[in-house]
């Protein structure tokens, strides 16, 4: 009884925060995993996006806990992997960014290329960077409600940042 409200009202603020970030204000999740820190890496991927014209809006370098990636990874707990994806994961520093921008989850995947390297082309972040599907540099959400699911599961509203781009107007119609 007394818990479906707030159920309702989580689903009623999910459907606003989904409603708000479309469009140009559209956002995903991107994390350069530990394996990709290591190989300094880090520099190389960020500048391909923000050359691309998407907007940096939340970044950190941390080090996740188990507890984080469980849940973050929760849809593959059924997976062989599942157990070493997260010790993996946690083993050195990630960092975790909210990139903005105009088709940014699709377009994100995209330029990451297909989750196992052997299958993606030059000139895609695994095609250049990486061979092994189990040490793939890094994640992109794969959908607008995985974006927002991860997006608040790892960042505060306050650590997001709400600012002009003065490129805009020569990136957007
Ligand atoms: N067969 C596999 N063996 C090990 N790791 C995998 C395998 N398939 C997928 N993964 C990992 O699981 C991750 C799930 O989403 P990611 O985009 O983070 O990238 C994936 C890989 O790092």
């Amino acid at each position: 009884g007394g818990e479906e409200p707030q159920l309702a009202q989580q689903e009623e603020v999910g459907r606003l925060v989904l409603k708000t970030f479309t469009g140009v204000n559209e956002r995903t999740f991107l994390t350069i995993k530990p394996d990709g820190v290591q190989r300094h890496l880090v520099g190389e991927i960020i500048r391909r996006f923000e050359k691309k014209g998407f907007k940096l809006v939340g970044m950190k370098l941390m080090q996740a806990s188990e507890d984080l990636l469980k849940e973050h990874y929760i849809a593959l707990h059924d997976r062989p992997f599942y157990s070493h994806l997260v010790k993996y994961m946690s083993s050195g520093p990630v960092v975790a960014m909210v990139w903005q921008g105009l088709d940014v989850v699709k377009t994100a995947r995209m330029m990451i290329g297909e989750t196992n390297p052997a299958d993606s082309k030059p000139g895609t972040i695994r095609g250049d960077f990486c061979i092994e599907v189990s040490k793939n540099v890094i994640h992109g959400s794969d959908s607008v409600e995985s974006a927002q699911r991860e997006v608040t599961l790892w960042f505060s509203t306050e650590e997001l940042a709400c600012w002009e781009d003065s490129t805009e107007h020569w990136i957007y119609e």
